[in-house]
């Protein structure tokens, strides 16, 4: 029987482990000092993942989002939340690629990505920018489902082989997630957040973090719901500047499994306050701000 290093067992992230890792402004603090989170996502084609995601980092408590994109997700988020700023300026962290097609990315939002990445600060890679983690230099936090982290390790294993063979199937993946948020962890370098009825979370060489806060029923698998998730994990990233920069994917992966948790939780809740009954992506987004309440009351 082999056994497993310590460090590469398992445990379980419940609400009552997120406390340390929700920031509270205190008297002195104002929108700059508690961390501002810049945002590249959505398109012309998917514009309603961007609204998501800003609304779901502003319920989860942010200083500020500056959000750059396209025309018609720009209007749509200004008119769901006014007070997020188009302006370019300095930023804490990066939520970057939800509601995006690495196939049809044009050139401005390649630049756009890009330029997030090159920022040098925290970055959340969801789907189509998840192509671009290769390159990049910041501490970064994927959020693959079981299909993207396929390509992303197809992507891996071609760069490494010239050719992708080995690479598992989405199948094989759903499989056997816990293992394969792991190898993926360890073979991107990034902290890796698997999404699924229970997430895995795993930093590079950590141990693999469950999250199973959701309703028990799926209501959670509904369009935009992972776009609101990112929007969470944007958050957090954006008000823990420091503590990332002390303990690095150690951080990060707490942070990634904290805003599991809460996403979790706000579905349950808006699930709850329909009598059990199904929920969309926005329920799921605006009930985070209630979540974290319940959670500091209780620490
Ligand atoms: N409101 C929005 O703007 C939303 C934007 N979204 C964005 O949409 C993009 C694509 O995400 P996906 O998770 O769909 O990407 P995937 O590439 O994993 O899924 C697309 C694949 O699903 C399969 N598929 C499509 N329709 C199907 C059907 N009716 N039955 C069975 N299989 C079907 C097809 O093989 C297709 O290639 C991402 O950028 C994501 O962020 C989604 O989050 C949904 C909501
Ligand atoms: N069967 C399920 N039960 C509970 N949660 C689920 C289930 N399937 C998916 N989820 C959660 O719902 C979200 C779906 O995200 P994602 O697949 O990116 O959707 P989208 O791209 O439409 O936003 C993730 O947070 C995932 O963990």
């Amino acid at each position: 029987m082999t056994h497993e290093p310590a460090q590469r067992q398992s445990r379980e992230w419940t609400l009552s482990d997120c406390g340390e890792w929700i920031a509270v402004p205190g008297a002195g603090d104002d929108k700059y000092s508690r961390g501002v989170l810049g945002v590249v996502t959505g398109s012309d084609e998917y514009p309603g993942a961007a609204v998501l995601g800003v609304e779901a980092a502003t319920r989860t408590g942010v200083g500020m989002v500056r959000y750059v994109g396209d025309d018609v997700p720009s209007r749509l988020v200004l008119e769901r939340r006014p007070e997020t700023v188009t302006a370019v300026g300095r930023v804490q962290a990066w939520l970057i690629g939800s509601g995006m097609d690495a196939a049809h990315r044009d050139p401005a939002n390649a630049a756009r990505l890009r330029a997030a990445l090159a920022d040098g600060v925290p970055c959340v890679v969801d789907a189509g920018a998840l192509d671009l983690i290769a390159e990049e230099h910041a501490p970064v936090v994927i959020t693959p489902h079981y299909r993207e982290l396929a390509r992303v390790l197809a992507g891996d294993a071609a760069r490494a082989s010239g050719g992708g063979a080995g690479a598992p199937s989405a199948e094989k993946i759903a499989a056997d997630a816990r293992g394969w948020a792991r190898r993926a962890a360890d073979a991107t370098g990034a902290t890796v957040l698997l999404k699924g009825h229970v997430t895995h979370v795993c930093a590079p060489g950590g141990e693999v973090i469950d999250v199973c806060t959701g309703p028990d029923a799926g209501w959670l698998a509904t369009a935009g719901s992972g776009d609101a998730l990112g929007g969470i994990l944007g958050a957090l990233l954006a008000t823990h500047a420091d503590r990332i920069a002390a303990e690095g994917h150690d951080a990060l992966a707490a942070l990634a499994a904290t805003a599991a948790a809460l996403h979790g939780a706000a579905g349950a809740r808006a699930s709850a306050a329909r009598a059990g009954g199904p929920i969309a992506a926005l329920d799921v987004a605006e009930h985070v701000a209630t979540v974290v309440g319940d959670v500091l009351s209780a620490a």
